[in-house]
């Protein structure tokens, strides 16, 4: 297939710099205080014409991706064309970088993606605020991985607030073999919390609040202080289901990050650096060590989903 058949959207992962996470409502998720920042590692979206609705996936985790219509782009694609009244038939081809049930919503990046693609391929011209609603009925990162930047989500993380930022902030991902499903971390988090005798409903948990002190750290570019804003109230979870990651953690640390924590639900681990020396020196020894599969340098903030052909 070449570029000249399709419509191809690039489309960032992201990280977590706070995640407050408040308690179980009655509808299933969690209220959020959720900070994202989109960071440089990206899936492609490539949208054509074609008789009937089919996905293919390339790239190094291709075969963890779903191909039937679980695939979150598929269903991207499917509630566009039903929106519009017409049948969804479209080639989507995803060349898949972000790392599959990793926590930096890579499947969410891809429906976001195939919405911009097939809304260009098909001409039919979506007003932004109904591709963010599309977004947000398909899942709670859907919204943000459409809008890119930094933002505050929350409600159960879909209602976003543009946040800015200043400067550019350097990041390593370690990335671990294996995912985390991102409901049982959620499901974990609340066991945790029922365990240590606070409880987990919303009567029982503070409403989260995103802090200041990281807003202003985002607003200046100051990676230091940056590092002592960052918090996920997820970690706790997730180290729990992978005690493992806390080796990774600790040797990030060792090799001179300036924050180190697990993106999102995990199982990747984030560490934020001082600029790109020192995160390649963090890669490295997080290579070294064998605590985790590779390590990726990447830089924040990241546009959010845009178009690069057709
Ligand atoms: C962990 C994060 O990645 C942080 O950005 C998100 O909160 C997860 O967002 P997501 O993968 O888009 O999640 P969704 O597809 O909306 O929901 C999947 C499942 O995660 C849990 N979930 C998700 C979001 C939320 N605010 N509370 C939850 O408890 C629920 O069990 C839900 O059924
Ligand atoms: N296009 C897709 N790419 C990756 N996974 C997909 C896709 N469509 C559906 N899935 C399913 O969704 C699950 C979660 O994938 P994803 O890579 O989005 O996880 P995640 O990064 O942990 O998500 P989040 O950070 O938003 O919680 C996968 O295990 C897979 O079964």
């Amino acid at each position: 297939m070449s570029a000249a058949d399709g419509v191809t959207a690039r489309v960032p992962a992201k990280v977590n710099v706070q995640l407050a996470v408040g308690g179980l409502r009655p509808d299933g998720f969690h209220g959020l205080a959720n900070v994202f920042l989109a960071v440089g590692l990206y899936d492609e979206v490539t949208a054509s014409p074609a008789a009937e609705l089919r996905v293919t996936v390339s790239g190094p985790d291709a075969r963890h991706v779903p191909l039937d219509d679980s695939n979150l782009a598929a269903r991207a694609a499917r509630l566009l064309a039903e929106r519009h009244g017409r049948a969804p038939h479209v080639s989507l081809h995803i060349v898949k970088d972000i790392p599959v049930a990793g926590g930096m919503a890579g499947g969410s990046a891809d429906a976001a993606g195939a919405l911009l693609a097939c809304d260009a391929l098909w001409g039919t011209r979506t007003p932004r605020d109904e591709l963010l609603a599309c977004c947000a009925e398909l899942g709670s990162d859907v919204p943000f991985a459409l809008v890119g930047g930094a933002a505050l989500g929350q409600g159960r993380g879909e209602l976003l607030t543009p946040v800015e930022t200043g400067g550019t902030f350097h990041w390593v991902f370690a990335l671990a073999d294996g995912g985390l499903s991102t409901p049982a971390v959620y499901r974990e988090c609340d066991r945790l919390r029922e365990t240590s005798g606070t409880g987990a409903g919303i009567d029982s948990v503070p409403e989260p609040r995103p802090s200041q002190r990281l807003f202003d750290a985002l607003r200046t570019g100051d990676a230091e202080e940056l590092a002592i804003s960052v918090s996920n109230d997820l970690q706790p979870a997730a180290l729990s289901l992978r005690p493992s990651l806390s080796d990774t953690l600790k040797t990030g640390t060792a090799a001179g990050a300036l924050a180190a924590l697990v993106s999102g639900s995990g199982p990747t681990c984030a560490f934020l650096a001082s600029d790109a020396r020192s995160a390649e020196a963090i890669a490295s020894a997080l290579e070294e060590s064998g605590h985790c599969r590779s390590a990726r340098t990447t830089t924040a903030p990241a546009p959010g989903a845009t178009l690069i052909h057709g």
